[in-house]
């Protein structure tokens, strides 16, 4: 591509000085989001010299192509081609195909919805005890710390097999990988200071000694002894578990929870309509994305929006844009059980979207049926404070009364 084309398509091109991963945009990024759409199918950060589509069309465009929009090069802001990752890349999420193949088959088959049917009875008998508690303890509860902390951290880490010990780790190791995936900031250089015997510590529980048979870990390890995959690749696939399966849940379950107290009337509906649970938890998944943000790099010079992207160029997009946008959604805004939430970008689209998403699901399933059956009605007893994040969008903090049924 000749420079006065690129220079035309950057003159023409919206520019944004704003910082989507800085503190007030990370509290509030919807005003943001709105002008970006309303800017046109494609922008330009000046900040970081990125691309950036926050309309769902482009979104889902750029997802499904994975030719055009790679992911070898880091899914976060540094480019591997010209920057060292901070840790080993994912051999899934930071890898194209073939390469991305063989390891996606191995968790595709692990973690499907046919595999998780044995998980069915104990995760859904495990909250029922939590939930019983917190109600007999009169209802009030920061949902965050004492439900969406909680529930995941009990039965996802058992069923990959986990060390009881050292399981602390997990959160802030999740944490750091979502910050590390946007720039050097106050997020990352505050993790950094004590991520290195949290890396240390996913290391280890990576190593097939560590993981107990029969769970998901241990069941990738047995894909390298039938050659599915090496003996070199199982542990970085277990890592992947590691990195993607705790942190996501934890933000989707207080996504669903914040939803449903703020609009009571949604939960009156799935207690008296429970087959509207399962869309509850997609439906809070599209209204919040957990999962905010990721980028791609132009393989080649790609045409999108009317924009030609350089070959070699960031592109962010913006999920939670997407999820959001008005071109695609009717009232977007709103938190709404009686609309199809399917086709929304919240677990990404293609052959990266999510792999644990059936998990993931699984979890918001059975808290949820724990909680139509022994809670009337959840609702805000506070206000609830924002966790900063370069990519997940989370809550700190969620004050509420759960009143008995
Ligand atoms: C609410 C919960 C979750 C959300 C919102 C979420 C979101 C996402 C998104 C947006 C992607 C696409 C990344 C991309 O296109 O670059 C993804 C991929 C992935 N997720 Fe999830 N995720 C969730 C839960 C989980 C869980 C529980 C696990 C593991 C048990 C998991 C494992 C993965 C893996 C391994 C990938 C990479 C797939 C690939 O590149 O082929 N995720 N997830
Ligand atoms: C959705 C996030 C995500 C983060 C890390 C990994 C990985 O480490 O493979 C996969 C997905």
């Amino acid at each position: 591509m000749t420079d006065t084309t690129y220079h035309a398509a950057s003159t023409e091109l919206p520019h944004f000085d704003d910082d989507p991963f800085g503190p007030e945009l990370l509290e509030d990024p919807h005003p943001f989001h709105a002008r970006l759409r309303d800017s046109g199918p494609v922008a330009y950060l000046e900040r970081y010299g990125v691309f950036a589509l926050g309309r769902y069309e482009q979104v889902r465009a750029a997802l499904s192509d994975w030719q055009s929009f790679i992911s070898g090069a880091g899914v976060g802001l540094a480019n591997f081609r010209t920057e060292t990752p901070w840790r080993p890349p994912s051999l899934l999420l930071e890898a194209d195909p073939p390469h991305h193949d063989a390891p996606r088959a191995v968790l595709t088959s692990v973690l499907s919805s046919r595999a998780l049917r044995g998980l069915r009875d104990q995760w859904f008998a495990d909250p029922e005890s939590l939930v019983d508690d917190l109600v007999k303890r009169g209802g009030e509860l920061d949902a965050v710390s004492e439900l969406a902390e909680v529930f995941p951290l009990r039965v996802f880490p058992d069923a990959v097999g986990l060390a009881k010990d050292g399981r602390e780790n997990l959160l802030p190791y999740g944490s750091h990988a979502f910050n590390a995936f946007g720039p050097r900031n106050a997020l990352v250089q505050d993790g950094e200071a004590t991520i290195g015997a949290v890396a240390e510590w996913i290391g280890e529980q990576c190593a097939r000694d560590r993981l107990a048979p029969g769970g998901f870990g241990e069941q990738i390890w047995r894909a390298a002894d039938r050659g599915d995959i090496t003996a070199e690749q199982a542990p970085l696939i277990v890592r992947s578990l590691l990195t993607a399966g705790v942190d996501t849940t934890v933000n989707g379950i207080s996504a669903v929870l914040s939803a449903l107290a703020r609009n009571p009337e949604q939960y009156e509906l799935m207690r008296r309509r429970p087959e509207l649970i399962r869309v509850a938890f997609d439906e809070a998944v599209r209204f919040e994305s957990p999962v905010q943000t990721f980028f791609r790099v132009a393989e080649q010079d790609v045409s999108l929006g009317g924009t030609v992207i350089p070959a070699g160029s960031k592109v962010l997009m913006f999920l939670g844009s997407a999820n959001r946008d008005p071109r695609r959604w009717v009232q977007p805004d709103r938190f709404d059980l009686q609309r199809d939430p399917s086709g929304h970008v919240g677990f990404g689209m293609g052959i990266h979207q999510c792999a644990g998403q059936h998990i993931a699901r699984l979890e918001a399933e059975a808290l949820l049926t724990a909680l139509v059956r022994r809670v009337r009605r959840i609702e805000l007893t506070g206000t609830p404070r924002r966790k900063h994040n370069n990519t997940l969008r989370s809550w700190g903090y969620l004050p509420l009364r759960l009143t008995e049924a």
